[in-house]
């Protein structure tokens, strides 16, 4: 059934969605992080919507990074953090205590700024999540390993030299491995932390191509300081900004990336894409 979808922005009112007919996928509920004495985030009420492409933009220190992971609760690998409020992964809050981290990281995946591949061969580093939930049938991960460099757009360049070192790739070809890394345990959900600022322009091309291509089978929610990248990539955008009080990141606006870029509610999204501070 459909489901009218709201979310708030940051003066509190509610706004519905123009499709309404989103599916939400994730959802933050009151959700404010603090790094011991220090407020990260405040107040976050956001939806994530199924086999779309979120963006998080805002100026450095508004809280992207830390935002996005507590969606998977990588947050929880840093000593001293608090989570209030909820993080809904269909419905269910992931900070319950019956939630499993290491089963959830497999449902809602992610993917770094640097490319970090394992010291290991192209193929063992696709295998690696497959073999760690026990698959074992050589056939099959013969199968998941191609399947899952072709959906990262991988497999022509490396399908003769699947024993090389990961490391021996070029930095552009080790972000779409860790991608293929990512996908190979088959998510629902892929973080992208600035997956492609440490990129030249062909392979940030390429990534953003791929990431139009995942969308259609995954959600993607991705972090970035580039305006054009949001603009040309994601399908809704939050503009994150820091509270003048609290000092802490809060959703300053959300919306359809189009209409955020082209007709900003607020002032400072206006002036934040139009360059003048950031
Ligand atoms: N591990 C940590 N321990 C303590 N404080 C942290 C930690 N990680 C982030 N912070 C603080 O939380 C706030 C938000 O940081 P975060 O990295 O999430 O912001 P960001 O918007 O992603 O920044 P940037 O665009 O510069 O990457 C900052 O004040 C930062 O110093």
């Amino acid at each position: 059934m459909d489901r009218e979808v709201q979310f708030q922005v940051a003066d509190g009112r509610f706004r519905s969605v123009p499709e309404g007919k989103e599916e939400v996928i994730i959802e933050t509920r009151g959700l404010s992080v603090y790094y011991g004495y220090h407020m990260a985030l405040y107040d976050i009420n956001l939806p994530i919507y199924k086999n779309r492409i979120t963006a998080f933009i805002g100026p450095s220190g508004c809280g992207k990074s830390t935002l996005l992971r507590c969606f998977n609760r990588m947050n929880e690998v840093v000593a001293d953090v608090r989570i209030e409020g909820e993080v809904l992964f269909h419905g269910k809050n992931v900070y319950d205590p019956d939630v499993d981290p290491v089963l959830l990281r497999r449902r809602i995946g992610m993917v770094f700024q640097q490319p970090n591949p394992f010291p290991k061969s192209i193929y063992d580093n696709v295998a690696y999540g497959p073999r760690m939930y026990g698959i074992k049938d050589k056939a099959t991960l013969d199968e998941i390993v191609e399947e899952s460099l072709r959906a990262a757009a991988l497999w022509d360049e490396v399908k003769d030299v699947l024993g090389k070192s990961a490391l021996a790739l070029s930095g552009g070809q080790q972000q779409r491995l860790c991608i293929a890394r990512t996908i190979a345990v088959k998510p629902e959900v892929i973080l992208m932390d600035e997956p492609a600022s440490a990129l030249d322009p062909i392979s940030t091309a390429r990534i953003e191509e791929l990431m139009q291509e995942l969308a259609r089978q995954y959600t993607i929610v991705i972090v970035t300081h580039n305006m054009q990248q949001a603009a040309r990539v994601s399908d809704y955008t939050a503009f994150l900004y820091l509270h003048e009080e609290w000092g802490a990141g809060y959703i300053e606006e959300f919306g359809p990336t189009k209409e955020l870029f082209l007709n900003p509610k607020k002032k400072r999204t206006e002036d934040y894409i139009s360059g003048k501070f950031g």
